[in-house]
């Protein structure tokens, strides 16, 4: 089990931005990427996301490339919660789009899990519907602690301090670090394997940082993610224990 990045490489049009970085981060390993400004991290997070496609190596997921429909497994959350968030949609239709696709993680990976023994897959001739005719076949409904997704939805509201009343309103009625707090739901809802928090608390007064830090590592440590962060704090990569990676290092020609 491991999202990996192989001998990646990628530019914008100009000089690289990455030459030949290769990475292997593994669930309950967190790592933290260091460099210096400009030197690629972003670029390299929404590469193992899936959101850049580098010019040349792969990147893999559990031995697999990404998949190019449905959910994710890897969920980023970026420093600009303003991009992340549909200006169209109230607050709550953001999150619902996390509580949807953290429904089809659970059922693909049920699938897969019933593959494996060789029993017929629950996502079988799913259609909407479906799961309320056959009971028996709702997995999805669970993630791997066996919290619902609405009971999941309600803790992390509670644990994030999301108030009911900006449930109701649109990416341009909040704070920018009270958006954040609904990005890092969305993206925990979503159920992934893997999560990369880029510089996702830079705008946050120190209280609120340690509350969402909190969040992040508990849902991690539950649900035994792989864990890529991008932080200048050096207190905060001392708490996660994660390993160091300096992408300086990393990349070819640097
Ligand atoms: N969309 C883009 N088009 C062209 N160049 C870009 C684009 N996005 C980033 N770059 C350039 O790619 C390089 C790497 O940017 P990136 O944001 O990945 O660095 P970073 O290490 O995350 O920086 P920081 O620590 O300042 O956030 C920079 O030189 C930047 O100017």
């Amino acid at each position: 089990m491991a999202l990996e990045a192989r001998d990646v490489s990628f530019s914008y049009g100009g000089a690289p931005v990455l030459q030949g970085v290769s990475l292997t981060v593994e669930p309950g390993r967190p790592i933290a990427l260091s460099a210096p400004s400009g030197f690629g991290k972003t670029t390299l997070c929404r590469i193992l996301a899936g959101y850049l496609q580098p010019h040349v190596g792969t990147v893999l997921v559990d031995g697999a490339p990404l998949p190019r429909r449905g959910p994710s497994p890897v969920q980023l959350i970026g420093q600009h919660p303003e991009r992340a968030l549909d200006p169209r949609l109230r607050m709550r239709d953001s999150l619902a789009e996390g509580v949807r696709a953290g429904k089809r993680a659970a059922a693909a990976a049920s699938g897969e899990a019933a593959a494996r023994q060789g029993e017929p897959s629950g996502r079988q001739g799913e259609a909407p519907g479906s799961r309320a005719e056959n009971p028996a076949a709702q997995p999805a409904q669970t993630g791997p602690e066996g919290a619902t997704q609405a009971e999941l939805q309600e803790a992390l509201q509670e644990a994030l301090g999301i108030r009911r009343e900006w449930l109701v309103r649109f990416p341009h009625e909040l704070s920018g670090g009270e958006m954040q707090r609904f990005c890092i739901a969305r993206a925990l809802l979503a159920r992934p394997r893997y999560l990369i928090c880029d510089e996702i608390s830079t705008m946050l007064d120190a209280v609120t940082q340690a509350r969402i830090w909190n969040v992040v590592l508990c849902q991690a440590q539950e649900q035994q993610l792989g864990l890529v962060v991008v932080s200048h704090s050096a207190p905060l990569l001392q708490r996660l224990g994660a390993q160091v990676v300096d992408l300086g290092q990393l990349a070819e020609g640097r």
